[in-house]
């Protein structure tokens, strides 16, 4: 029983799939064409209801079906082959738009007194254009509605062909179509501009709410005075590399780097002298890091810097680079003022098994013996 159900299931995915195919896109083209579809049958329904009514003449009744018939057929087979992707609009928006338009004004014309079912068909033809039309189009598809109404009009006022069933309708009466026609084709596309103008405010607080999300996510990770990642992002890091170095067993080193006597460039030339200081502090050691390295600031006048597939020997090679560039580096001030900088380094290398804070309690610790061995120098933790 369960196997029948889901047996019935799969046949009406599969034919469900061969009609409207399984692209995403295709299948919103012709879902929306079939639903302007089902609109035109309801239609063809309705005419053929007045020609049951004795109103009209069945026969133009027939041909006009065959038509909107053609149409449909036409649209259908243009999107579900993909011919229509060559299009710009390849929904063929416009085109049926067009096309019920035609349809609804020689519907006008055949249906006798009941003609007075085209304005309401029209307005809902036009409700397609509303969401799917460029203003510039829909005013274009006002006034080829306006002319072929204006013509349908025409016709039955003054022409009088043999194969259609004699009706006189007061001018009155025509122009009071005429004017409710206008009426919904200046509204639509009226409405129109204020669904266009709509979307492009979407749009342009869419692009702020990105960048205002991606300028949070910036302040979440990055230090504001250095500009390096912070210390939420480097506990990350930390956390990352910790693991990859355990899967992989390649070495991962931890360095932390403290300015000397920092108290006093602050207590000497004031807290602001002391952020230049850190900003080119900051640069120096980045200029001379790898990329694959990660320097972020921990704190105050402390950095720490993560080299993950780093044995310790290269490590400290190139920690002792750093020291001595930012020792022979002077960093200039506001005022003119000179600066020398001298930094220490603790360095500790994981041990299998270790966790990130004890790896950063021994870095720790040999950045203390580093000061207490006299500062400028770099520690390497055992
Ligand atoms: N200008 C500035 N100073 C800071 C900042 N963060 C921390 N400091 C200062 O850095 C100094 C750190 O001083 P201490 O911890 O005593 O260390 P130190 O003077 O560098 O001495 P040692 O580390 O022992 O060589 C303090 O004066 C803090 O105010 C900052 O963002 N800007």
């Amino acid at each position: 029983m369960n196997q029948e159900v889901t047996g019935r299931r799969g046949l009406a995915q599969r034919t469900l799939d061969a009609l409207i195919t399984t692209d995403p896109h295709q299948r919103i083209r012709l879902a929306m064409a079939g639903l302007s579809a089902l609109l035109m049958l309801g239609c063809i329904g309705a005419m053929h209801l007045v020609a049951a009514a004795g109103l009209t003449d069945p026969v133009p009744v027939y041909w006009w079906t065959l038509a909107c018939g053609a149409g449909i057929t036409t649209v259908f087979v243009l999107i579900r082959s993909g011919a229509s992707r060559r299009f710009a609009d390849p929904s063929l928006t416009l085109f049926q738009i067009v096309y019920a338009i035609a349809c609804n004004a020689a519907a006008y014309v055949i249906a006798g007194p009941a003609r007075g079912i085209a304005p309401p068909i029209l307005a809902v033809i036009m409700m397609f254009g509303v969401f799917g039309l460029t203003p510039r189009q829909m005013v274009g598809v006002a006034l080829y509605g306006l002319v072929a109404f204006g013509a349908a009009g025409a016709v039955v006022q003054w022409w009088h062909p043999a194969w259609l069933s004699p009706d006189s309708q007061p001018p009155a009466l025509s122009a009071a179509y005429l004017v409710m026609i206008a009426v919904v084709l200046a509204s639509s596309t009226f409405l129109t501009t204020r669904v266009h103008s709509a979307r492009a405010r979407l749009r342009s607080q869419k692009r702020e709410l990105a960048a205002a999300v991606e300028q949070i996510r910036e302040l979440a990770i990055r230090d504001e005075l250095t500009g390096l990642p912070n210390r939420r992002c480097m506990l990350e890091m930390m956390r990352l590399e910790h693991a990859r170095a355990q899967r992989s067993r390649q070495p991962l080193l931890l360095a932390q780097l403290d300015l000397d006597h920092f108290k006093v460039v602050n207590d000497t030339h004031g807290h602001a002298a002391g952020d230049v200081a850190l900003q080119s502090f900051a640069q120096t050691v980045h200029g001379c890091v790898r990329a694959s390295d990660l320097l972020a600031r921990w704190g105050g006048e402390e950095f720490l810097l993560l080299m993950a597939n780093t044995h310790p020997a290269d490590g400290t090679r190139l920690l002792e680079r750093v020291r001595a560039t930012v020792a022979a580096t002077p960093v200039a001030l506001p005022g003119g003022t000179q600066l020398s900088l001298t930094v220490s380094v603790g360095l500790a290398e994981l041990a299998p098994g270790e966790s990130t804070a004890a790896l950063l309690q021994r870095a720790d610790a040999a950045l203390y013996g580093a000061k207490r061995l006299g500062r400028n120098r770099v520690l390497l933790a055992h």
